[in-house]
Order: C-alpha cells, then structure tokens, then sequence
C-alpha cells in the first residue's frame, strides 16, 4: 500500500507554530488592556467574547514584545480572522493623536473590501480613527475627497491644486482597498502617500500572491522602507528607475524607533484560511522574523460544524438533481457554485424557468456589471433572495448571516477551493452543510481531492427518485425555454456589438476628419 506523505513545510519558522485550537473563546470584560470604548463598540455588534483566533493574535499584538514580529494567520474560513486583526490595529493607533494614514488594509475584490471596511467602521470612531475605502466603487474624484484634506481656506481665497505649498493630508488612519484602485491613487492621487504606515494586511494572502495586480506588492512595500542609504544602498536608483516619479518614500525617522533602530519597522499581518506554505511565495512579502498561527495539525481545517454531503447523479440530469435538492432545503439561505461565469449565468437562467419554485434565486458572478452584482448580494443578505448561484467570485472571505448550505453544483477543481467554498456557510461556530453533486466518473476524484484535507470520506445524500421524476416535465420545458433565452441573449449582444462597432466606426471617422 502506498504510504501517505505527510507535506513538512520547507520553512523552518512554519514548523512550530502557535495552535490556535490551545486558546478557548474570552468574555470581552476578561481581554488583557482591551480599550473600555472597544469594548463597548463590540458589545454594540453584538459580541460578547473574542473567538480563539482573536485572542491568540490579541496576545501577540497588545502588551510587551507586541508587534515584535510580523504575523502568519491560517484559520479556518468563517472563524473571525477579521476582527482579529481589525481589533488590535484600531487599539494601537487609538493613542495617536496626529491623523495620517497608518494601516493599509489590501483585499482581492471589491465586495470583500467593502465587508472589511464594515468591521473597522465599527470600531474604529469609538476611539476617535477613521477608516476609508478605496475599491472603485465611486469615480475616483470622490474617493480622493474621502481620502484627502483639503487645506482650510481663508475667507476669499482660492484653491490651487496644483500648488504645492499646501500640505495635503489624509482623512482617514485606516485604508482598506483592493490593489487596483489602491494603485490609482498611488500613481496619481496628491496627497496620498504611505511614508507613515505601520500595519500592512494582506487577507487571502494566497489569492493575493497569486495576482501580481500592477506590482502592487513590491511598489507597496518599497514605499514603506525607509530611505536612508546607509541601511538601504540601492534603494533609491532600484527605486528611481522602476517607479518613475514616484514620490512617496517612506521618511527617516518620522515616527518612533523600532527597537532602539532608528527607522519605523512596518508590520505585516497576513491571513488566509489555506495560507501557503509556499517560500517563493512569501518570499515577496519580506517578513520580518514571522510567527505563525494555525489550527490544530492538518494544514486544511474545515469549520468543526460543517457537514459534507456528496450527491451522486445520474449524468445529464444534474440540473433535476439541483431542483430536488434545492426544494428539500426550502427557504434555508443557500449559495450554489458552479465551475464558469458562462454555467453561473446559464443555471441561474434555467432555475428561473423552472416554474413555480416559490425560492427566489439571482445569480453572482465575475460576468455582471458590479452593481449588479452588489444588488444581488444586498437582497441575499436581506433573505429577499434565497438562491444565490454564484461563480467563485464568491468563494473567498464573503461573510453572508444565515447560509446554511452551500451547493458545488460543479465539483470544484483544487482543495482550497473547496475549503473557501464550503467556508461561506458553518461560519462562526454556527451549523452548516456542503453538498457536492458528482456524475459516477467524479467519485474517484473527488475522493483523491478530499484526502488532501485528511478527508477520508464524506456521506452519501440522495433525494428521492419521486421527486426526480414528477419534475422531468418542467425541466424539459425549462429546457425548451432556456435554448430561446440564449439565443435572443446572443443576438442582442450581437446586436448591441454592432451598434457599438459602429458608433466607435462613426466616431474614428468623426476624428479622422
Ligand atoms: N467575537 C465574535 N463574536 C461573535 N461573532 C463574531 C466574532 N468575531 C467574528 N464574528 C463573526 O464571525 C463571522 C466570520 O468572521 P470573518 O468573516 O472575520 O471570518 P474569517 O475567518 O475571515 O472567514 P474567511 O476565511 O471565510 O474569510 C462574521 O459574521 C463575524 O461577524
């Protein structure tokens, strides 16, 4: 028999880390130094102790030798990675009396950005901090003046922006935004600058790392070392010839030493719950002397009250198989996933032909306009939609009450991505289930893909055959209705494509003359 390879990581700090599982739940009146007004804002949210995640990292950050070095969190999905580091970053900069910008927060995407930026808008004016976002969300003239202080003017004088004898400054301590727009206003928002950041966060770090997003990373942390030649030679030339005008270095000596050195060490968090273990991967971080926090001894762990299901249909039929399931479940919240954007818009399409479902379903995925998208999500979390069919534009960090299952309706392709999708329901320490629909051929498979989070083996669900065949009829007809759908869909794109080659022909010429 083959004898399983237990993957050591390469990294000798990755090897004795702290167990988060050893810390158990601590009532918010019990938190070593918690700030009186954090701990109202929390009582405010609804909490009443932090979850084990949080005080590991709370004992870390706060208190003597905090911060000392830069931290690695792998937790489970829905465990409150969030807060964890949300929590002691806020109390941190409580103290600071001068407003710039501190800690930079940086996620994959727009609606996860925005999820975040909630929790440290709950916190964070308790202690008298502001929190901005920068995700693209409004045109970027209106994120500038979110960003951006504009000098007070005296009575009759006017304003020029180009004049640089006025010191712009920042409105807000805390930024959290995605790499793209966070780009934008590196390259071209005056005023913005990084010289003073402390804390750097980089959640979903693995997704994160995977994307290069404009350099975002390098360009970041190059902005946020200090400048003095001594300790840094070539950074300047490096720095000159890669990022042009770029004027943003982090100043000598602007805040308080780091031990006894007299440059501000910038701290890095960074979190995922399927965090890499891979060096040249977090080789680009640069940590300084990481500590890692993990849970228990697998390197995957799903929620403890999480339940896997694997539905096995008979092939073609597994939209049936879908319908059935969905009815078993009833008005329960649930967000199914498929493997495309293309087969998200399709399913969701053939759902809603269905007929009398009495479940209403919308559809989220990487296709839509974002507003679009964001409107979905808002009648999700309203329980105005219970179905949300999603591409796996969903499948990281979203934080949605009350999903209590989650559907593969496509098996996924990777462990991690199973572990994130099953991750948006058992969130919190609350019960959810995870059923993945499987053709015969997929088993094997499936099965091979689960041993990789020391998974052996998952129950079966069936639905009744009943159910199955009282619906063959709706389905065919669905079916019928779904081949004109697409192709009325693909003849107004067509249509509008042309309008639009058109219009941009008519306006060429328009330049041209
Ligand atoms: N101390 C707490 N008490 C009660 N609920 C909490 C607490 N901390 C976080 N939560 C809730 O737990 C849920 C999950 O938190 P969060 O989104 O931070 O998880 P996560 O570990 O980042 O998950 P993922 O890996 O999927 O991104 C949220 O709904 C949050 O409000």
């Amino acid at each position: 028999m083959e004898v399983k390879k237990k993957s050591t990581p390469i990294l000798p700090w990755m090897r004795s880390p702290i167990d988060v599982s050893q810390f158990e739940d601590c009532p918010l009146n019990l938190v070593p130094c918690l700030d009186p007004r954090l701990e109202a804002a929390l009582e405010k949210m609804g909490f009443s102790s932090l979850f084990p995640v949080q005080v590991a990292v709370w004992q870390e950050t706060i208190g003597p030798g905090a911060f000392e070095r830069d931290l690695c969190i792998n937790s489970p999905t829905g465990s409150g990675k969030t807060l964890a580091y949300a929590l002691p970053i806020v109390q941190k900069l409580s103290t600071r009396s001068v407003k710039c910008l501190r800690a930079l927060v940086v996620l994959p995407t727009r609606d996860l950005a925005l999820q975040v930026k909630e929790v440290f808008a709950a916190i964070a004016p308790a202690v008298g901090l502001s929190v901005g976002l920068a995700v693209g969300q409004s045109s970027i003239a209106d994120e500038i003046a979110e960003l951006i202080k504009r000098p007070k003017l005296e009575a009759g004088m006017c304003y020029d922006p180009e004049d640089m004898t006025f010191e712009l400054q920042s409105s807000v301590d805390i930024l959290v935004a995605t790499p793209g727009r966070l780009m934008d206003h590196i390259n071209s928002t005056k005023g913005f600058t990084l010289e003073h950041l402390c804390y750097l966060v980089v959640d979903e770090t693995d997704r994160l790392l995977r994307e290069s997003y404009q350099s975002w990373l390098p360009t970041v942390l190059q902005l946020t070392q200090s400048n003095d030649e001594s300790l840094f030679p070539l950074a300047n030339s490096f720095f000159s010839s890669t990022f042009g005008s770029l004027k943003t270095i982090r100043r000598f000596g602007v805040e308080r030493g780091f031990k006894g050195k007299s440059h501000p060490r910038l701290v890095k968090m960074v979190l995922s719950a399927t965090l890499t273990q891979d060096p040249s991967k977090l080789a680009q971080l640069n940590l300084h002397h990481p500590l890692l926090l993990t849970t228990g001894k697998r390197r995957y762990q799903l929620p403890e009250k999480l339940e896997s299901y694997k539905l096995i249909c008979e092939s073609n039929l597994r939209p049936l198989y879908l319908v059935a399931l969905l009815q078993e479940l009833g008005e329960e919240k649930c967000i199914v996933f498929t493997s495309s954007t293309e087969s998200t818009h399709r399913l969701c399409t053939l759902l809603n032909l269905f007929g009398d479902l009495s479940i209403k379903i919308k559809e989220y995925s990487g296709l839509q306009r974002q507003s679009l998208r964001s409107k979905a999500l808002k009648s999700f979390r309203e329980g105005k939609v219970q179905v949300l069919v999603c591409s796996d534009a969903m499948t990281r960090g979203m934080d949605v009450e009350g999903v209590r299952n989650v559907v593969n309706y496509d098996m996924p392709a990777y462990i991690k991505t199973y572990i994130h999708r099953a991750g948006r329901t058992a969130r919190a320490g609350q019960a959810g289930r995870c059923f993945t629909l499987l053709h015969k051929h997929e088993v094997k498979r499936f099965k091979k893909m689960l041993l990789k989070a020391d998974i052996d083996s998952v129950p079966h669900y069936s639905v009744p055959s009943s159910s199955i065949e009282s619906l063959r009829d709706t389905y065919n007809s669905a079916l019928g209705k779904l081949k004109e759908t697409v192709e009325s869909e693909a003849y107004r794109k067509r249509k509008t494509g042309s309008k639009f080659s058109k219009l941009s022909k008519r306006k060429t010429d328009h330049q041209k003359q």
